[in-house]
């Protein structure tokens, strides 16, 4: 194995019925990378993130976290590895998926108030520190409901920052957001890569996948058709249904 890696993998495999939705996906991806992976609808980007953190069954192939085994044959290992393993991962989501009846600080809160691994006082501080961090400490004791798309999309973020996660998982973050509002959020993201959080953002912004990543995975058809550095997909794509793609995507 190697050290670096964070995710490893192999010939992962995942159907609907007779929908071939992923088809031996292979990828790794090294410690302090921010990767983008851009590609159609319906080319199987999402369903390839949830399944890194089990929110899909798979078929097939396998998944390393951090040298830990969580799929093996197309099977999730046990259910309180999978909790373990996971747990090294935060997801943010296209719709933010707030509790709507908690406030922002008790959205941070939840979940280390309820694992207990450490105290209410360094609970709340880092709650205040992340809030500070997306630009929202004004905004602690409101519902999300008053707040914006972009504002809401930054909490979510600085929810899945409070577990500390190692890996960061963004599924399509700035897509249910009006365009002036993206880019309080690609900031954020931006900021965490610079920082060398390693993370993988599923997107649709062309400009960010370009300015951000270190990496990009073109997935097509449930397959990876192209993997390289921006400039070599974007600059120099190998396979003519990418440049097709790139020259559709209005916002590139
Ligand atoms: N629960 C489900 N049941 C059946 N088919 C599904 C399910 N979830 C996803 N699919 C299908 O799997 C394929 C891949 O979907 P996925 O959401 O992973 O694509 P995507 O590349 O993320 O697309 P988009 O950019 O539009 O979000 C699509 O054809 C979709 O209709």
């Amino acid at each position: 194995m190697n050290m670096s890696s964070m995710i490893e993998v192999n010939d992962l495999e995942k159907s609907f019925g007779n929908l071939d939705v992923l088809k031996k996906v292979s990828f790794n991806i090294a410690a302090g990378e921010a990767v983008a992976v851009i590609g159609p609808s319906g080319s199987g980007k999402s369903t390839m993130l949830r399944s890194l953190v089990h929110l899909e069954e798979v078929t097939g192939g396998s998944i390393v976290i951090q040298g830990k085994p969580l799929v093996e044959n197309g099977k999730y290992v046990s259910g309180a590895s999978i909790r373990e393993i996971t747990s090294s991962m935060g997801m943010v989501f296209q719709h933010f998926n707030l509790f709507p009846h908690l406030t922002v600080r008790g959205n941070l809160e939840l979940a280390p108030r309820m694992l207990k691994r450490e105290s209410v006082k360094e609970i709340t501080a880092r709650s205040r520190d992340l809030l500070s961090k997306v630009g929202l400490a004004e905004k602690a004791d409101v519902y999300p409901a008053k707040l914006s798309g972009g504002q809401k999309q930054r909490v979510a973020i600085a929810r899945a920052l409070m577990l500390n996660p190692d890996i960061l998982l963004f599924d399509e973050p700035t897509s249910a957001l009006d365009p002036e509002l993206t880019g309080e959020v690609l900031r954020v993201i931006r900021q965490l890569a610079e920082e060398n959080m390693t993370m993988i953002v599923v997107t649709h912004e062309m400009n960010f996948a370009r300015d951000v990543a270190d990496r990009v995975i073109f997935m097509d058809n449930g397959e990876i058709t192209e993997s390289g550095t921006p400039s070599q997909i974007f600059d120099h794509p190998q396979q003519e249904r990418t440049r097709v793609f790139l020259s559709k995507e209005s916002r590139l």
